[in-house]
């Protein structure tokens, strides 16, 4: 796969305004040649070749490149919200809202620092007609891979994305000599919320911790629901002071949040760090032991975190 970096690679006679009758007249022809029936479905060929939005974007940009001066290209639908690689912002954004048949796919962003002229915008109309069929395939198949990496009641992360992200953060954080940090939250006596009011409030109960949880984190750490009233938190970049100021955070919130609090519902953490002959398996087993030696001390002080 080609993944040239676009926006260092740019040239284009169409990429300003157009100056004279000339020049739009050598476009315009050119333009045509472009884009003949054959040309169109060679490009529809290129793009389809992946399902991945990022390298569809990038094969894209390779294309749009060849007729635009751009600095950043950006796509946005409901569920995705994607930048190609090196995107810089510029002095002019240029929209297009990309659509079949009516339908709204998602809104497709050029950075650039000169107008467009009339001709860019006829040819980039024509190169997003032969991508929005495989940009349509390609959305589809990210919506299905998050249903599929998704806790469905509370959209934390599954445990088969903890799985797979804990790998990821392991693997980078040996790279670059950092740590990763890993706290397992379970809620205490959970059970006897859905037996006392039923399993909507407890339903409820676990998206309101949830969302305590999501507010007691940094954008760089990813939280995961691995089913029942068990949780899990990976930091990226940790250290103890970062693992203490999230139990802290989830201790106090959980205490000054109303539904939880009318519940007396506690939480017990156990948290560890990674270390340099950690496997997954270990580092996992190390927060589940200290989680369970909390589960352990709660119970027997019948106190609540
Ligand atoms: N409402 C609701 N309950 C769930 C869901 N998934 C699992 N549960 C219930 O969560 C409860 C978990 O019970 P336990 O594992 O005993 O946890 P606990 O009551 O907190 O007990 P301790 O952890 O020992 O304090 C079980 O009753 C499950 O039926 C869910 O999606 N919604």
């Amino acid at each position: 796969m080609q993944t040239l970096n676009v926006l260092d690679n740019r040239f284009s006679s169409f990429s300003t305004l157009s100056t004279s009758p000339a020049d739009e007249l050598a476009a315009k022809q050119t333009y045509e040649a472009l884009f003949s029936a054959d040309r169109t479905l060679s490009l529809v060929e290129l793009f389809n070749t992946t399902l991945d939005l990022a390298s569809l974007l990038n094969n894209f940009s390779i294309e749009a490149t060849r007729y635009l001066d751009f600095s950043g290209l950006f796509f946005k639908s409901y569920s995705v919200n994607i930048a190609l690689d090196g995107s810089k912002k510029a002095k002019y954004e240029h929209r297009f809202d990309l659509k079949i048949s009516d339908t709204y796919i998602g809104t497709l962003t050029y950075a650039i620092n000169t107008p467009m002229s009339l001709i860019n915008i006829q040819i980039l109309d024509k190169l997003h007609q032969c991508l929005s069929y495989p940009l349509k395939n390609a959305i589809s198949y990210y919506d299905a891979i998050q249903l599929a990496m998704q806790d469905a009641l509370t959209g934390l992360g599954n445990r088969r994305y903890f799985d797979e992200q804990l790998k990821r953060a392991m693997h980078n954080a040996n790279r670059h000599h950092s740590v990763v940090g890993l706290v397992l939250g379970d809620l205490n006596k959970f059970k006897a919320i859905n037996d006392n009011y039923g399993h909507a409030v407890g339903d409820q109960v676990l998206i309101e911790f949830s969302n305590i949880l999501r507010l007691c984190i940094r954008d760089s750490d990813s939280l995961f629901r691995f089913g029942g009233d068990e949780f899990a938190i990976l930091i990226e970049n940790a250290n103890e002071s970062a693992i203490n100021l999230i139990e802290h955070r989830v201790s106090n919130a959980l205490h000054e949040n109303i539904l939880l609090s009318k519940y007396n519902l506690g939480c017990s953490l156990g948290a560890t760090l990674m270390n340099r002959a950690d496997s997954e398996q270990s580092i996992f087993a190390r927060a589940d032991r200290a989680l369970y030696r909390k589960k352990a001390y709660t119970a027997q002080h019948l106190s609540v975190i």
